[in-house]
């Protein structure tokens, strides 16, 4: 005897609502891709119920492979998407209907707001069952748990909530194990009643689906409609580019090109097919602090899970498939962490795509452009990570450089000037600022390349001793820098050094006298040369862009800088010639390399203030 529930209404999250709403009055012209979502929903529910029927075969006496049916109705204008899986009780109606559990939803739901043609976002964030409201006016999922006696029907015409009851008789007969879904479609959507449109949408978008899908037409045969193969498991030269992509954008739920395919079958100590794919274009929540994988790992074509953790956090945009034949069917999703098999799987498909994008960096290097314009923030995680590959992740990397966009650490080397032997770079907010830097004023003179880092990542990796090739990377922002070695392009700058040169001890002892705390240190500077100062770290501190990001997030005390100074301008020269306006001198100095570096004055007033005074006496001097 099953208790009966009363029909509840139940509002959407606010998200969801939102959704809908942007869902019934987008202009997406892609209607097309709800029969793919429900048809991978449905795919998901096949999968989850053969992974639980390993320990609990009962839920599939039958012993048959679920499948999806396809049923259209012209006289009910209704179409219905119907699973045997998994199903869903009460409880998961309502969780999985009524919310979006993701983070970062409100903000890509602001993007998706303002964005003109959202279809291209809608495939970065995947919005899934809900899709299905572009086509449908009315929804209606009736849906029962494997092994449950009881059945429940979900219903909701978008708007801002949905009800939930318990099923009829009638409805609980007909849904043994599964769920139904029944689309009251809208006017113009009666296309999708017409079979020869399902097996058209069907063969573009899911024919490599695993299970059958079945078209069952009001009039004739029932009949399968894919070719519910595992692609993977195929050999490559029976695969065209075509099948690749229809797999790419069924695995991943994605609508873009694969920017590159890696389909091979290990063979030896273990046995298992790869399937992977980067995509070209970055997912919503690429940088989501969970920082989660989404490579599926199948055994014996089995589902078991799709956050198996088989490649590092910093290739997780990587997407598709591992097959193993070795692997225990009844493996548990916590033994996946521990298991030795899977970890030596694990080793050996990370190098297999770092040294994939090795192969396209140095064969095709647009195409591995597009990944890393893509991807290289998240690779670069690596560079931190990984210790073992670190050298490896330090040449895939490209670099804009104050030689130009998309150089590598190798091109880098090979260009090296004669006596330099460190590698030099330079992080901050963008290539134009850090282009005006007056860091980077002897590495010009002397043509030395340096490396314009932006991204906030670099701030990070480059806080780890590094080296390429034998060749420290050395920040121009921080410690010693010496160039003396290394020649000057035009030699005859050097002469200029004695021109109004200021008496350094002197000078220095002034501007420390100024400045006290503000600053640990005043020195000369070797990096300048037509600026007048500049601020950098102490060898041993964090680089300065580093210091300034752990500062925004609290999470480190800031050390004082040091202030290099230029001998050779003429302000710094003013300094130890005028005590009366020493000390505003100093602080503009001070100040003004604050600025250059993205920063604003402590005090931005008094700093106004000192400029305004310094220039009206040059104007009564004058
Ligand atoms: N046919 C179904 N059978 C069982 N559960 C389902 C079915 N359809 C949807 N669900 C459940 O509802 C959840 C939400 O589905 P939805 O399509 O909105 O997102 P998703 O599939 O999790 O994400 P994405 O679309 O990005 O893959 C699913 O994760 C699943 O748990």
């Amino acid at each position: 005897m099953t208790t009966t529930t009363p029909p509840e209404s139940q509002p959407f999250q606010a998200e969801v609502a939102e959704l809908l709403n942007l869902m019934v009055h987008s202009v997406y012209s892609e209607t097309d891709i709800f029969l793919r979502e429900l048809i991978s929903n449905a795919s998901d529910a096949c999968d989850k119920l053969r992974y639980e029927a390993i320990s609990a075969p009962e839920l599939i006496a039958d012993g048959a492979l679920p499948e999806i049916r396809i049923r259209p109705d012209k006289k009910a204008n209704t179409l219905s998407v119907v699973d045997s899986g998994i199903g869903m009780d009460r409880q998961e109606l309502i969780d999985n209907l009524g919310t979006i559990a993701r983070s970062g939803t409100k903000s890509f739901l602001s993007r998706l707001t303002e964005a003109k043609d959202g279809t291209n976002l809608i495939g970065q964030f995947g919005v899934g069952f809900y899709a299905a409201f572009m086509v449908a006016e009315r929804i209606v999922v009736t849906s029962r748990r494997a092994g449950s006696d009881q059945v429940f029907v979900w219903s909701s015409s978008g708007g801002s909530g949905f009800e939930i009851a318990q099923a009829s008789d009638e409805d609980a007969t007909r849904v043994t194990r599964g769920t139904e879904i029944v689309l009251h479609l809208k006017q113009d959507a009666s296309k999708y009643l017409e079979g020869f449109e399902i097996e058209r949408i069907v063969r573009a978008w899911s024919d490599n689906i695993q299970f059958p899908i079945l078209l069952m037409p009001e009039e004739g045969e029932s009949h399968q409609i894919n070719s519910a193969s595992a692609l993977w498991q195929r050999p490559k030269s029976e695969l065209t580019p075509e099948d690749y992509k229809q797999a790419y954008q069924q695995v991943a739920g994605a609508f873009d090109e694969p920017a590159m395919t890696l389909h091979y079958r290990a063979e030896g100590r273990q046995s298992y097919a790869v399937m992977l794919f980067a995509p070209s274009t970055k997912p919503f929540d690429l940088f989501d602090q969970a920082r989660k994988g989404k490579v599926k790992l199948y055994v014996r074509r089995v589902f078991i899970a799709d956050d198996a953790d088989i490649l590092p956090a910093y290739l997780r945009f990587v997407r598709g498939v591992i097959d193993s034949e070795d692997l225990p069917l009844n493996i548990s999703r916590e033994m996946l962490q521990n298991n030795p098999q899977l970890a030596q799987i694990r080793k050996a498909v990370t190098g297999r795509v770092i040294s994939e994008f090795e192969n396209l960096g140095e064969k095709e290097p647009e195409a591995f452009g597009k990944i890393w314009d893509a991807f290289g923030p998240v690779i670069k995680e690596g560079i931190w990570e990984d210790f073992e590959r670190r050298e490896k992740l330090l040449g895939l990397s490209r670099f804009t450089t104050t030689k130009g966009g998309n150089r590598s650490l190798k091109q880098y080397v090979e260009d090296l000037k004669p006596n330099q032997t460190d590698i030099y770079y330079l992080t901050g907010d963008s290539v134009e600022r850090l282009k005006a830097n007056p860091k980077l004023e002897s590495a010009t003179a002397r043509g030395i390349e340096v490396l314009l880092l932006t991204d906030p990542v670099d701030a990070f990796w480059t806080s780890a001793p590094l080296d390429f090739g034998g060749k420290p990377l050395k920040s121009l922002s921080q410690g010693d820098i010496d160039f003396a070695l290394i020649p000057l392009l035009d030699d005859k700058a050097e002469d200029k050094k004695d021109v109004s040169g200021a008496d350094e001890a002197t000078t220095i002892a002034l501007i420390k006298d100024a400045l006290g705390e503000r600053v640990s240190d005043v020195r000369a500077s070797q990096r300048l040369t037509s600026s007048a100062s500049c601020l950098v770290a102490g060898g041993g501190a964090h680089d300065r862009m580093l210091e300034r990001l752990l500062a925004m997030q609290n999470k480190a005390p800031t050390t004082r800088p040091i202030l290099e100074i230029n001998l050779r301008h003429p302000l710094v020269a003013a300094i130890a010639g005028d005590k009366d306006a020493a000390k505003d001198l100093s602080f503009l100095l001070l100040e003004q390399a604050q600025i250059l570096d993205g920063e604003l004055p402590e005090d931005p007033a008094a700093f106004a203030n000192r400029l305004t005074q310094l220039v009206l006496r040059g104007i009564a001097k004058g």
